[in-house]
């Protein structure tokens, strides 16, 4: 189980094992946890180390004392940048600093200009970051950034919140790294929002910490076994009645494709019949997928079948109808786009909503999110774990919370980050095949949480894998999705 821990849950752990071990030796160990991910990582002689005033800074030093040190076979010309704060440094910081001190290594006041370095290793703050980073230290670290050259951050890049994945402002920076090598245990900031753009490749150093010993993490990474359990081979005596049934409701005038894309949505993912109910029917048939069945929303009645609602839907009298009535039915819900932006103006149909037994499950995008909670998407991108478990708890479904690092949540607050997908997304009509595919795996049985996990994890690796073909990120569109989904169905269940 990949866990994702919070900065208060991570101090709760190093405090327990502090206590249990010799001073100093967590500190010696992520030093030499990071001294392996910068031999790796060295792609010239000189490595300039930046140490700031906290632990962070200790690691740094460590890292500097044992690249510089007697006993090493690397040949590495180490400067370090140590910036000392006001307040004296923790005795584990300053034995790393007399170590390094004592090392081959040359320590600098200000930046030395004009260095290629062959790698920059960024000790300049972790998880005790309290503030914008301003002043000298803001201008170093554009300097850093500007500069091109790899970067390794100890534990969290400079800048950033390893709880929320952005950058600590208002107005604050961050260090760009190559590869963060985090200590004690993985933490969701690293993962979501702008954390996957900052952290660059993630590595866990535990530390020598038993992750059986650790307790439950709030938070956690998607992957196939959160899902597996439904990934049956299919049996053979099977028909197109044992996959279910998916209508997908929207298409206002001008909107046609949108229910489209979600209607291949689920049927690349094995939904067993696939309608399209058009609140403003346009065509009597898609030609391109004939397999489609092509209705009108408001003679529609999709029985038993799972409901995908609001791809395209609009806001008119008859889109609000329409919704009234699947609230009030007993279908599994799938609710994107038109639909989320009518029932943020309902507390009504929220209510309905929550009410509900049947599973739902919500896709909204950081600005839909905004508007079902009454706050800026800059308020929801400030913390994505918690609007969408907020939203999941009063809304008493389960929620995807879109973008870079998806976070699914559910209402007894269960959270996961998405590591699969990339930029490739970033492209009109991606969101309908992701509410297509939420909806083909609840109408072939799965439950409403583990279909939510399945379905983002395929459409973010469905990109990946275009990507990997060369189809993208620039470019990618969002009807190649569907098919490259199916591939990636279609291994997981082997
Ligand atoms: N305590 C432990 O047992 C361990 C701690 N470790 C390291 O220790 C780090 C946490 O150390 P700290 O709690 O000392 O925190 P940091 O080293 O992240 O920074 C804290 C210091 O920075 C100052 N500060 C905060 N925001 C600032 C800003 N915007 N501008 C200027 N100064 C600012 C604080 O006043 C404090 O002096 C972890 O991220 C990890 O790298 C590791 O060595 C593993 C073990
Ligand atoms: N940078 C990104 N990295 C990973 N996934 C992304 C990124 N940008 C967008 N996505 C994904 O693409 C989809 C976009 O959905 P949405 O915003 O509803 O667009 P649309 O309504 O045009 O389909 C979501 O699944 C979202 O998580
Ligand atoms: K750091």
């Amino acid at each position: 189980m990949k866990s994702l821990y919070n900065v208060a849950e991570i101090r709760s752990i190093e405090h327990t094992m502090a206590a249990a071990l010799p001073a100093g030796t967590l500190m010696q160990r992520a030093g030499e946890a990071a001294t392996s991910a910068a031999r790796e990582m060295l792609a010239g002689r000189k490595v300039l180390v930046l140490a700031g005033p906290g632990n962070n800074g200790g690691d740094a030093l460590e890292v500097a004392a044992t690249l510089a040190g007697a006993n090493t076979d690397l040949d590495a010309d180490v400067t370090v940048l140590h910036l000392p704060g006001a307040v004296a440094p923790s005795p584990e910081t300053a034995q790393a600093l007399a170590r390094a001190r004592a090392s081959k290594a040359h320590f600098v006041d200000t930046l030395p200009l004009g260095r290629d370095w062959g790698l920059i290793v960024d000790g300049l703050f972790g998880i005790g970051l309290a503030r914008p980073l301003a002043g000298d230290m803001r201008a170093l670290v554009e300097t850093i950034n500007a500069l091109g050259r790899p970067v390794l951050a100890l534990d969290v890049p400079s800048g950033l919140d390893a709880d929320t994945g952005a950058v600590i402002g208002p107005d604050g920076v961050a260090i760009h790294a190559t590869r963060t090598i985090t200590f004690i245990a993985d933490k969701p900031g690293l993962h979501t929002y702008e954390g996957r753009d900052y952290a660059g490749q993630v590595q866990v150093a535990p530390l020598g910490i038993d992750p059986g010993q650790r307790p439950p993490a709030g938070a956690r990474l998607n992957e196939p076994a959160l899902f597996a359990r439904h990934l049956a081979p299919r049996r053979h005596n099977s028909h197109k009645g044992s996959f279910g049934d998916v209508a997908v409701v929207g298409g206002a005038k001008g909107m046609a494709g949108a229910p489209l894309l979600a209607a291949r949505g689920a049927l690349f993912c094995g939904a067993g019949r696939v309608f399209v109910a058009a609140i403003d029917p346009v065509a009597a048939v898609d030609f391109a997928q004939p397999e489609i069945m092509m209705r009108d929303a408001q003679e529609f009645d999709s029985g038993d079948g799972t409901l995908v609602i609001g791809p395209g839907m609009g806001d008119s009298v008859t889109a609000m109808r329409v919704l009234f009535k699947a609230l009030e039915g007993t279908a599994p819900l799938v609710l994107d786009a038109d639909a989320l932006n009518l029932l943020a103006a309902s507390p009504d149909l929220q209510g309905r909503l929550a009410q509900r037994a049947a599973p739902a499950i919500l896709t909204p995008h950081p600005l839909e999110a905004a508007r079902l909670l009454g706050v800026t998407s800059g308020v929801v991108q400030g913390d994505r774990l918690a609007a969408a478990r907020e939203l999941a708890s009063r809304l008493n479904a389960v929620v995807v919370l879109k973008g870079s690092g998806s976070v699914i949540a559910n209402a007894t607050g269960a959270a996961v980050i998405n590591p699969t997908g990339n930029a490739g997304l970033a492209t009109a009509g991606s969101g309908d095949v992701l509410a297509g595919i939420c909806g083909s795996l609840l109408a072939q049985g799965w439950q409403a949480w583990e279909a939510a996990l399945g379905a983002v994890w395929v459409h973010g690796a469905a990109a990946d894998r275009l990507v990997a073909q060369g189809s993208g990120p620039i470019g990618l569109t969002a009807g190649e999705l569907p098919v490259a989904a199916r591939a990636v169905f279609n291994a997981l269940a082997r």
